[in-house]
């Protein structure tokens, strides 16, 4: 079966999505209404403040979690059927890696699991090539060390050439660079872009940094807290590919003041946020 949603379709569709744990008093409406579209190849970051249901929104995108209205469709499918098809992958904030197996035997060996049938042998340049991949990601060094003698940086880099070389149709992020220092966190970005510039895979990226968002991103999702809704939609006419020269400039400043200026309205209950927009 064709892994393409119909011409156009979006790869990621969120239709009016509702979220809620609990009941009666104690209930916590995590989503309330929203939408979310992310066209084929496009790098979408969602952001806003804890608790705005981030996360839910993208436990919902990967089926781990049902909506209790609206609908979820990857690629056309439901997210149930996406996911028994591996066409999402996923990096989570802390990385998964196997602990008796080195770098590069990390990302052989899910490759060779999970990676379905009908697209084995027909991958592209740089994901059917685990140790170019590595090395983008400046790991080519370390190719060979295992998960802990790696630094927390060189393990999430390891996760996300795993990720990429499984070669998912979306792949989702949830804050994979949050525990890293400053320094190391930007040079991960500009290789996470490196790479991605390359494969072009549809991300969706949940992040708590502004300039990170800003700088990845084709759109910037913010949403808003209470109930967990999209308070605004900022698109980055950067240009591609992107790089470290971007970092510092006006044009790169003003994406970061509307993003920023949207979170603060998201933060504060007084001001009056529109139906979801994204
Ligand atoms: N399994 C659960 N049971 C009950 N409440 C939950 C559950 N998961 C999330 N929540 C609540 O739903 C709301 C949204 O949570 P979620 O983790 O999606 O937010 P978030 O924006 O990702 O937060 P953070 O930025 O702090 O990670 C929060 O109020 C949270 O406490």
């Amino acid at each position: 079966m064709s892994t393409e949603p119909a011409p156009g379709a979006p790869f990621v569709a969120v239709d009016d999505a509702c979220k809620t744990y609990g009941d009666g008093e104690k209930s916590v409406r995590a989503l309330a209404h929203v939408d979310l579209q992310v066209p084929r190849g496009r790098f979408v970051s969602v952001i806003g403040p804890s608790g705005c249901g981030k996360s839910t929104l993208l436990r919902l995108v990967a089926g781990l979690e049902e909506p209790d209205a609206g609908t979820v469709r990857i690629c056309g499918r439901t997210p149930e059927a996406a996911r028994a098809a591996k066409l999402i992958g996923f990096v989570p904030q802390v990385p998964a890696l196997l602990p008796w197996l080195d770098v590069l035997g990390n990302v052989r060996v899910l490759e060779k699991v999970n990676r379905p049938a009908g697209r084995r042998g027909s991958r592209r340049g740089l994901a059917s090539d685990p140790v170019a991949l590595l090395t983008r990601l400046g790991l080519g060094d370390v190719l060979h060390r295992r998960p802990g003698q790696l630094s927390g940086g060189m393990q999430q880099r390891a996760a996300l050439a795993r990720a990429f070389a499984l070669e998912p149709q979306v792949l989702l992020m949830d804050e994979p660079f949050s525990a890293l220092d400053e320094f190391t966190r930007e040079s991960a970005q500009l290789q996470l872009l490196d790479v991605w510039q390359d494969l072009r895979t549809t991300v969706v990226f949940v992040t708590h940094s502004i300039a990170e968002a800003v700088l990845l991103s084709d759109t910037v999702v913010v949403m808003a807290a209470g109930p967990g809704r999209v308070a605004g939609v900022v698109d980055i006419d950067l240009d591609r590919p992107r790089h470290h020269g971007q970092l510092d400039t006006a044009a790169m400043h003003e994406h970061e003041h509307r993003v920023r200026q949207l979170l603060e309205t998201a933060w504060n209950p007084l001001e009056p946020s529109g139906r979801d927009v994204a």
